[in-house]
């Protein structure tokens, strides 16, 4: 459960309605709460680099429209995408929507789930995998 005291509302939502909506995507689904509580971001995993770009390019399409853009990263077959609000800094609903937008996408798009949470590592933010091992070797572990 997101509690409302971990969360960091961006201005002019109503926090309980938005933790309410961010419970729903970390306890049901496999979101996480970033530690700031302004954010919520997941991994997806694909079969293919193709597949993942496709799904990333349905996603752009969708931020277009909704004029929300995410913070992302790519890495052969997989995407790691947090959704946090720049301006008013925080969490709004248009995270937890496109956060929605993006399970679905996933799920539509061939999405490779790998049980438990937070077992995406593409080394672009840890640091610690080398070049070549995210097709290679630690960086497709699991699969
Ligand atoms: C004018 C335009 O709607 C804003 O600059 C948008 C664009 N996309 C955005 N995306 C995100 N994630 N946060 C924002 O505050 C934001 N602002």
């Amino acid at each position: 459960m997101v509690n409302l005291a971990d969360l960091h509302a961006s201005e002019g939502e109503d926090p309980t309605t938005l933790a309410e909506q961010a419970t729903s995507l970390v306890d049901n689904g496999r979101w996480t709460l970033c530690n700031d509580g302004k954010g919520l971001e997941r991994g997806f995993r694909f079969k293919t680099f193709k597949a993942a770009w496709d799904f990333m390019n349905t996603v752009a399409a969708e931020c277009k429209k909704q004029k929300h853009h995410p913070e992302w990263t790519n890495v052969y077959n997989k995407t790691h995408i947090r959704w946090t609000t720049h301006n008013p800094l925080g969490l709004s609903s248009k995270d937890t929507a496109m956060a929605r937008f993006c399970d679905d996408a996933g799920e539509q798009g061939g999405e490779v789930v790998v049980e438990g949470k937070g077992d995406w590592e593409s080394g672009v933010e840890t640091g610690r995998l080398e070049a070549g091992d995210c097709c290679s070797g630690g960086g497709n572990k699991g699969v």
